[in-house]
């Protein structure tokens, strides 16, 4: 792990289901890491780095050498944008392809994020699919090649291989999600019709093959692609082993479409080590007898990405855990870290902001803090007019740590290089309606927040202090229920009814805060028990307003009235409460094509040519990393 990393936590831990022996496979999965490959350095539960995994994956390797069994590696995608480590050099990436490859990985796919931008998908065309020459695997990815400028495909469409011990003969798929945000260099077939191709199709018929499987950057619950491929490989093998690893949902997740047909997700941002085990699998070297052929058995865990989990489920110690190799990856990337100044703070965060473990609006939630000081503070002093400025909820990844935020955390809080553009002068009518139409479902209820999570405990009123706030949900750091001690809940909420709905706020729970996963299997599946944490959903888009506060219902001001204010002052601030007539409405460049969208949709027709670029091409990042700079001065510098 990294230097300033935080030491682990103890915690009680379930045991690996390793399998063992002829016909049994073990596999690690990662997904969605994001550049997250020095670990969490500022959560201890997370604080194992690349490094690490190359020492772990080692010591299995070693164990499945002993018993027969075999140890496989699949990386499902989105290794890039959200870390220092991958964004803050030039070009990005230029130190984490270094040590991404010292992990022997078996098969690995492309995700979304590797293909946003030309130059992204270039460097992982030149740099990492030789790097995973024998496992680089693209089933439904082609790219214009920056040598020949001829459509190739991105890397093999399959491939079909025979595991080290046990004999079990695999063919495995790599394939994205029917994604289109990519930038025009690659192509990304959709799976509907990369099924349908003669080489998909005689793929799935080969002979001899113990057992399909399935990388790819697809969910792999709710997502029509996945069932496509499950459903394809069924008509042509009715019975032959499935196995799914999949990804871009961010979350743990382990879905069952029958009992020979099973698929993991492995969370995100390096968080998650995912575990998957098969035994009872037929092989080259082995047949099976009729019972055993009708029952491989497949199981699960999601292992928390820190060194006491790492040493418990490798049987090692502080001292026989690391590797020569894993030492060294990890002091490449403490290396590239120091070099890029990664831990240089811009300011110092006064409390935790939370992207998704606080609900919205709320007092500790980013995306409050991002709508009601970063963007206002920021526009207004940029722009001349009443505007409204938009962005995606999405174009911020990451939660705020209360103490230094450095240059690494402005990456992992939102590393795009989008910026802002704006559309001069729409009608305030219109210009109004744009973010509900943008968040079309409107608002998370109560009902829906508590159906989300386990066993809400229902209080009367009068037993709470202190005493709450009008109907609906709130968040208070700590209550006190009669006759219990003090607690904090996770979400507290007053229905109609006058009951008061004290979630997950269970005084007797574990104590440390972490992933509590149901899937498909039930809930065991995380390797240490945690006290739950809870997620809520955030809308898709937030705003702010510049200038003005329509809070009333004063007039609208008529334009001349702005326009002349504007030649006397320069600037326009309409007073409290006073609508604008039209406003110039500025948005992240990420959400334009819905922005010009939900416009014409309102009767206001506005093409590309009708937007201009606003803060001169400052991206999230950057506003984010001026405003601490400005607003979070850190203790001694105030
Ligand atoms: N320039 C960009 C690119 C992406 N986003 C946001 O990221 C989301 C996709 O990320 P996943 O990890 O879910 O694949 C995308 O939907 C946008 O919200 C962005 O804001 N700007």
């Amino acid at each position: 792990e990294q230097p300033s990393a935080p030491s682990p936590i103890s915690a009680p831990l379930r045991e690996l289901p390793w399998s063992k022996g002829r016909g049994s496979i073990n596999f690690l999965h990662t997904t969605d890491t994001h550049g997250w490959h020095g670990g969490h350095l500022k959560e201890a539960q997370y604080s194992a780095d690349w490094g690490d995994y190359i020492s772990f994956a080692h010591h299995l390797r070693q164990r499945a050498d002993e018993d027969g069994s075999d140890l496989l590696l699949i990386d499902t995608g989105d290794r890039v944008d959200g870390n220092g480590l991958y964004d803050a050099s030039d070009p990005k990436g230029k130190y984490t392809f270094d040590v991404f490859k010292e992990q022997k990985i078996d098969v690995i796919t492309s995700g979304n994020h590797e293909l946003y931008l030309a130059n992204s998908s270039i460097r992982e065309y030149d740099e990492v699919v030789p790097d995973f020459r024998d496992s680089y695997i693209a089933s439904n990815l082609d790219i214009y090649s920056p040598k020949s400028g001829k459509l190739e495909p991105f890397a093999p469409r399959y491939r079909k291989f025979t595991t080290k011990n046990s004999g079990i003969r695999i063919l495995a798929f790599g394939f994205l999600f029917n994604f289109h945000g990519n930038a025009n260099n690659t192509v990304v077939q959709s799976v509907q019709e990369t099924i349908k191709e003669k080489w998909f199709q005689d793929a799935i018929r080969e002979k001899d093959v113990d057992l399909f499987l399935v990388a790819g950057h697809v969910p792999v619950r709710d997502s029509e692609e996945s069932d496509l491929i499950y459903k394809a490989i069924r008509n042509a093998k009715w019975d032959t082993p499935i196995v799914f690893f999949g990804g871009h949902t961010h979350i743990r997740d382990y879905r069952k479409w029958e009992k020979k047909a099973w698929g993991l997700e492995s969370g995100r941002y390096m968080e998650t080590l995912g575990f998957l085990s098969i035994n009872g699998l037929s092989s080259g070297k082995r047949r099976l007898d009729a019972t055993t052929a009708k029952s491989p058995v497949y199981r699960r865990m999601y292992i928390d990405n820190n060194l006491f989990s790492l040493h418990h489920h490798s049987g090692t110690n502080h001292s026989s855990f690391p590797t020569e190799m894993g030492k060294n990856v990890s002091e490449k990337i403490e290396k590239a870290r120091k070099k890029m100044n990664l831990d240089e703070a811009f300011g110092c965060a006064p409390q935790d902001y939370w992207l998704n473990r606080a609900p919205y609006p709320a007092n500790d939630s980013f995306l409050s803090l991002l709508d009601t000081h970063i963007l206002p503070d920021t526009f207004t002093a940029a722009l001349q007019k009443p505007s409204i400025v938009i962005s995606n909820s999405g174009a911020i990844r990451f939660d705020i740590f209360k103490g230094p935020f450095t240059i690494d955390s402005t990456f992992l809080v939102s590393p795009f290089t989008s910026g802002f553009r704006a559309i001069r002068n729409v009608p305030y009518g219109a210009a109004s309606q744009v973010l509900q139409y943008l968040n079309n479902q409107g608002q998370i209820l109560l009902e829906d927040l508590v159906a989300l999570s386990v066993d809400p405990t229902m209080y009367k009123l009068d037993d709470l202090t202190p005493p709450l706030p009008p109907v609906g949900l709130h968040t208070l750091e700590r209550v006190t229920v009669a006759g219990h001690k003090a607690f904090a809940p996770r979400l507290i909420g007053r229905s109609e009814s006058e009951q008061i709905l004290l979630v997950n706020g269970d005084k007797d729970a574990p104590a440390l805060p972490g992933y509590t996963t149901r899937d498909d299997a039930g809930s065991d599946g995380d390797d240490t028990i945690h006290q739950e944490i809870q997620f809520y959903d955030v809308p898709n888009c937030i705003a702010a307003n510049i200038h003005f506060s329509p809070s009333s219902n004063k007039p609208l001001v008529s334009e001349e009235h702005a326009e002349l204010r504007s030649r006397q002052g320069g600037t326009v601030h309409l007073a409290e409460g006073t609508k604008p007539e039209t406003v110039d409405l500025v948005y992240n460049v990420f959400v334009q094509d819905w922005v010009l969208l939900a416009l014409q949709y309102l009767g206001h027709d506005y093409g590309k040519e009708a937007t201009e670029e606003v803060l001169e091409g400052q991206t999230m990042t950057d506003i984010i990393s001026g405003w601490v700079r400005d607003n979070w001065a850190c203790e001694g510098e105030k």
